[in-house]
């Protein structure tokens, strides 16, 4: 569903990703560890199109990004380290301006809105600006502004950053429906047990390169035991 293939970058001399590829199939969760500073970011970045490799590809459902880049984007919820919203804006007005740019219609937004805002308990604070709200708020309506347009494809980093314990249920619950319709889901975490029962397989970064294995062997990797 989502496909890289020999991805490098670098900055300056710096070796980010060295050749990276993976996939992650339909109805798969996969975390994604690694240590700060490690290119897990970067590579969250390049496979929802907003940087460039410097070689290899992306594809996304099949077709080559290079050549379908704007519109696989609309296939793709992303979540980054930013939470993408306007401080100036309501709430409403944030999934509104979301909504025509992932091309949906105004009745089709506002219908995926209210069912969004009630799912991750923002619906009594649809009409406040988004500068007004705490930051745990901002990461639930970012979840929401990720899923309105109900994409296949969900590229998350560090999605339970903020949440309560509530909030990171109700993203659980989320990406257990996603992956049950058939979605896909790559998430970067620190913490493996926010996906435990969830990820079907984790990815570890490191030194520009990954490997792939099971939940305890991510944590391990991740204490730099046996990672290589
Ligand atoms: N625009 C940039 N300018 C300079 N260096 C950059 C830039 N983007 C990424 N890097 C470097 O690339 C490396 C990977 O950064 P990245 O943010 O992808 O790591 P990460 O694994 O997500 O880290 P963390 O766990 O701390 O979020 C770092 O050494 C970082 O300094």
């Amino acid at each position: 569903m989502i496909r890289a293939e020999g991805v490098w970058y670098r900055v300056g001399h710096q070796v980010v990703l060295a050749g990276v590829s993976l996939h992650v199939r339909p109805g798969e969760v996969v975390g994604l560890v690694g240590p700060n500073g490690a290119g897990k970011s970067t590579l969250i970045r390049i496979l929802a199109l907003l940087l460039r490799p410097e070689a290899g590809c992306v594809r996304i459902e099949g077709r080559d990004a290079r050549e379908d880049g704007a519109e696989l984007r609309r296939r793709l919820g992303v979540v980054l380290h930013e939470s993408l919203l306007y401080t100036t804006l309501t709430v409403a007005e944030n999934l509104e301006f979301y909504g025509r740019l992932y091309g949906l219609g105004r009745a089709q937004t506002l219908r995926r809105a209210a069912v969004l805002l009630e799912r991750v308990g923002l619906q009594p604070h649809t009409h406040l600006q988004v500068a007004r709200l705490s930051h745990g708020m901002r990461q639930r309506l970012t979840l929401a502004r990720a899923l309105l347009h109900d994409p296949p494809v969900l590229l998350l980093d560090e999605p339970f950053t903020g949440l309560d314990a509530e909030g990171a249920g109700v993203l659980r619950g989320l990406l257990r429906e996603h992956r049950d319709r058939g979605g896909a889901a790559l998430v970067v975490t620190h913490d493996p047990s926010e996906l435990e029962g969830l990820a079907c397989r984790w990815l570890t970064l490191r030194e520009g390169r990954l490997a792939e294995g099971p939940a305890g062997w991510a944590l391990r990797a991740l204490a730099g035991e046996g990672s290589r």
